[in-house]
C-alpha cells in the first residue's frame, strides 16, 4: 500500500498517541472437573497494543509489524483454552496471562492494555439450603459484572515485563433500600427546591474500582508471583460483601448523611479488612437513582410524605453521580 499523504518529515502534524486492537472479544470456558461437575466462566475481552514502531502504521501505511486485531481475537482465544483451568477462571489471572503474553512475545509491542469483563453464572441451586447444586446448570442472575484492567509494559534494556496497572471492579450491581437513608441540612438558596428527607429510597448501580500495589520495577517471573500471591477471587468477594454490608446497615448517623458519606464507608471498610491489604485504592461512582412519591390527591389519598409514601415512581433520568477514590496514606 502507498501512502497518499504527505510524508511524516513534511507533515505539519505529529502523531501524538495511538495503539490498536480487538474490542467485544468473546468467550465461554467450560472447566470439566468430572464428566458431570462443571465450572464455566464468560468473559469479555478488550485488547490494546502500542510501541513506537507502529507509528509508521498510521503515518506510511505499513503494516509490517501490525499484529492483527484478529491474531489478537485468536490469542486470547487460545489462551482461554491452553492456560491452567485455575488461570482461566479467575478473571484477573486470565487478564495478566493476556496482557503479559503480547510485549512478551512480539519485542516491538512495548505496551499491552487488557479488559476483561466477567459476566455473571451462577450454579443452580434447586433447594432451600443449597445442598441440591446443580452440577452443570447455571443462571444468570443478576447483571452485574467483575472487571480487570491490567496493563503490562516493556521496561529496561532487556524489556522485561512490568505490570503497571492491575485494577479489579465490581460493576452493574444493581442495590435498592426503601428506608434507612436521608438527605437534609444541604445548602439551601434561590436554586434550592429538594425538600429535606429524614426518610427516602436510595437506589443505586454500583460501579466499584480497586487498584492492587504493585512493585515499582519489572523484575522475572512477575506475573507467575502476582498470580501465586494473590486470592483475587477472596478480595472480590470480600469487597462485594463489604459494599452490600454497609449499603444495608447504614441507616443512621454520620455515614448515613448522603451518598457521599455511605460510599466513603464503604471504601475505608474495605480497605480496613485484613484480607485486602493488597490492595491500594478503591473508587466509587455511586449514581443516586431517583424514585419519586406519586401525587394521589386527586383520589384522596396522602401519598407524598417520603417517610409514608408508597407508590413511587422511578426516574430514568437524570439521576445524581457521586464518585470518590480513596487510598492508604503513605
Ligand atoms: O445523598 C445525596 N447527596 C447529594 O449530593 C444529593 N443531591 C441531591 O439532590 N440529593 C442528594 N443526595
Amino acid at each position: 500500500m502507498t501512502s497518499s499523504g504527505p510524508t511524516r518529515d513534511s507533515s505539519p502534524f505529529a502523531l501524538q498517541s495511538f495503539s490498536y486492537g480487538k474490542s467485544l472479544v468473546r468467550l465461554l470456558r467450560v472447566v470439566r472437573h468430572t464428566p458431570t461437575h462443571h465450572h464455566i466462566v464468560e468473559y469479555t475481552v478488550a485488547t490494546l497494543l502500542s510501541g513506537p514502531s507502529l507509528a509508521s502504521s498510521y503515518t506510511e501505511g505499513d503494516n509490517s509489524l501490525v499484529v492483527a486485531t484478529d491474531s489478537q481475537k485468536n490469542t486470547v482465544h487460545f489462551l482461554a483454552k491452553t492456560l491452567p483451568p485455575e488461570e482461566v477462571l479467575c478473571p484477573e489471572k486470565f487478564a495478566l496471562r493476556i496482557a503479559a503474553h503480547f510485549p512478551t512475545k512480539y519485542a516491538h509491542i512495548e505496551k499491552c492494555e487488557v479488559e476483561v469483563v466477567s459476566h455473571k453464572w451462577s450454579r443452580i441451586k434447586l433447594d432451600e439450603a443449597g445442598a441440591n447444586e446443580e452440577e452443570h446448570s447455571f443462571v444468570r442472575d443478576g447483571e452485574e459484572k467483575r472487571t480487570v484492567q491490567v496493563v503490562a509494559e516493556q521496561q529496561g534494556s532487556d524489556k522485561a515485563i512490568a505490570i503497571t496497572k492491575l485494577q479489579s471492579g465490581l460493576k452493574d450491581l444493581l442495590l435498592l433500600k426503601s428506608g434507612g437513608s436521608a438527605f437534609h441540612s444541604f445548602l439551601r438558596d434561590e436554586f434550592t427546591t429538594l425538600r429535606e428527607v429524614n426518610d427516602r429510597i436510595f437506589s443505586t448501580a454500583v460501579d466499584c474500582r480497586y487498584d492492587y500495589a504493585l512493585p515499582a520495577a519489572s523484575s522475572a517471573g512477575i506475573v507467575d508471583s502476582l498470580i501465586a500471591s494473590h486470592d483475587f477471587d477472596g478480595i472480590a468477594s470480600s469487597i462485594r460483601q463489604s459494599t452490600l454490608r454497609i449499603f444495608s446497615h447504614t441507616d443512621t448517623g454520620a455515614a448515613a448523611a448522603s451518598v457521599q458519606a455511605t460510599l466513603h464507608l464503604m471504601a475505608t471498610t474495605a480497605l480496613s479488612a485484613p484480607e485486602n491489604a493488597a490492595v491500594d485504592s478503591i473508587e466509587y461512582a455511586l449514581p443516586n437513582k431517583h424514585y419519586v412519591p406519586i401525587d394521589l390527591k386527586w383520589a384522596g389519598l396522602e401519598n407524598m410524605k417520603e417517610d409514608e409514601a408508597e407508590v413511587f415512581l422511578p426516574q430514568a433520568d437524570p439521576s445524581g453521580l457521586i464518585k470518590a477514590k480513596v487510598g492508604r496514606k503513605a
